[in-house]
């Protein structure tokens, strides 16, 4: 276990690049895999979870040549696939066990996956019961729900799946298991989630009809490998558009970052509660597109954050509701009860730790109520081994009275490996104070 010591900075000020959507680059990966031919990927992250999602398709046999952020899948399409004989170990990453599991389900082979102690404690029904009735054969603890999993595949049979969430988990496993399914797979959400699958399946030649909330799959297409191009998460960019909103003085760019609409909640949010974000003309229509963000510090104003922008936003609630104890009045977020099931339970963990801090939070049974909070005060928190928790508590010491301790640092790495550097480099003008 690490630990960090961070004391409060007096303005965060630069440019920074941030690193691949880590979606995008496992989706990169998994689909360049399961493709006929070449698949070569620029912007990859080169963070846990994805480095994860490499290591499993090596165990079945793909030849993967990973160097930085360059990735070259040599893909010999569903079929080329191996029975791994190795346990497949997908660490502390929720998105690739889940669409693993959707292109598993569809191999004649038998395989074995597991992951991290966060991983043992989150739901898995949501995805092997529709890939189950798909006609997938997969056990596991409480009747397949939790990891240890092991799976059978076999010849699907397309589905017309409504799914009670709005995961782009459970939408894309469905889909993957839909490729080489027998008929036609859809899938319905009650709002719209990421659709990184939907966009990425065309890219790779498979065509994925679109009617609303409703995504849908004509068996039998086949993958050909092609070229991907990752843009920045805008997942992690969140981290500095909270911190040069709240941090006094501070004025931060931040380059290519990724602005797929469903994903743009987090900027639609702040600048609703005030923030001054400046975007640049976007880039790469039609694959993944992308902008250049300029954020300065102002005043925020609380808000209601609740339905359908939820899914558009679900990562960076963790680093919202620090700007929210920075807003004057009362933020009160809503309808994200799906935060309990993340790498931890992110209502539980960050009320407990914020409130280390000094901060007015309370939690509610599907999410938060913030008050502001005028000064923080430096404390010994944990992330709790959960990669979001630990940037937003760093985050949130920049601003604290006095020194804090942050326990499991490491974590970050699981999305953002160059995190603590990249908030040393912004600061480095103005010394810690
Ligand atoms: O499909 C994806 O890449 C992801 C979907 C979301 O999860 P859910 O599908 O569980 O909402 C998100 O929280 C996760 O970080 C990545
Ligand atoms: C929930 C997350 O990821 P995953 O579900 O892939 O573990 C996340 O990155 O915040």
């Amino acid at each position: 276990m690490m630990s960090k010591r961070l004391k409060p900075v007096s303005g965060l000020q630069g440019t920074i690049q941030i690193p691949g959507d880590k979606s995008i680059s496992h989706r990169a990966v998994m689909f360049g895999s399961i493709a006929e031919g070449r698949t070569t990927v620029q912007g990859f992250l080169t963070g846990d979870d994805c480095l994860s999602t490499i290591d499993c398709f090596r165990k079945m046999g793909v030849s993967i040549h990973q160097e930085n952020d360059t990735v070259i899948i040599e893909g010999k399409g569903l079929e080329g696939l191996k029975e791994p004989v190795d346990i497949l170990d997908v660490g502390n990453s929720g998105t690739t066990i889940r669409l693993m599991l959707g292109i598993l389900a569809n191999t004649p082979f038998h395989s074995c996956i597991t992951g991290d102690a966060s991983i043992a404690k989150r739901p898995m029904k949501r995805v092997t019961g529709p890939l189950r009735g798909m006609g997938a054969a997969i056990e596991g603890r409480d009747e397949g729900n939790f990891v240890p999993l092991s799976i059978r595949g076999g010849h699907c049979k397309g589905t017309d799946y409504q799914s009670p969430v709005a995961s782009a988990q459970v939408k894309s496993a469905i889909l993957l298991a839909g490729v080489s399914a027998e008929g036609t797979t859809s899938v319905t959400e009650p709002h719209k989630s990421r659709d990184h699958t939907e966009r990425m399946l065309g890219a790779f030649g498979c065509k994925v009809a679109v009617d609303g909330n409703t995504a849908s799959i004509k068996g039998g297409q086949g993958l050909k490998g092609t070229h991907i191009e990752v843009p920045g998460d805008i997942s992690s960019a969140a981290f500095f558009l909270v911190a040069g909103s709240i941090v006094p003085e501070s004025e931060i760019t931040l380059k290519k970052v990724g602005m797929n609409p469903t994903r743009t909640g987090v900027i639609d949010v702040l600048k609703q509660m005030g923030a001054d974000i400046t975007i640049s003309p976007i880039e790469g229509e039609g694959a993944e597109p992308y902008a250049d963000l300029t954020v300065r510090t102002s005043k925020l104003k609380g808000i209601e954050i609740s339905g359908e922008i939820i899914p558009r936003l679900i990562d960076e609630i963790p680093i919202i509701a620090l700007a929210a104890t920075q807003a004057s009045g009362v933020t009160v977020i809503k309808d994200a009860a799906e935060l309990k099931v993340k790498e931890t339970n992110r209502i539980d963990t960050v009320v407990h730790e914020l409130k280390k801090m000094g901060a007015k939070i309370e939690a509610t049974s599907d999410g938060m109520i913030i008050s502001e909070t005028s000064l923080l005060k430096g404390a010994d928190v944990d992330s709790h081994g959960d990669h979001r928790i630990g940037m937003m508590l760093a985050v949130a010491s920049c601003l604290c009275k006095g020194e804090t301790t942050l326990l499991n640092s490491e974590a970050v790495a699981v999305s953002y490996p160059g995190f603590f550097g990249e908030l040393d480099h912004l600061q480095s003008k103005n010394s810690r104070v």
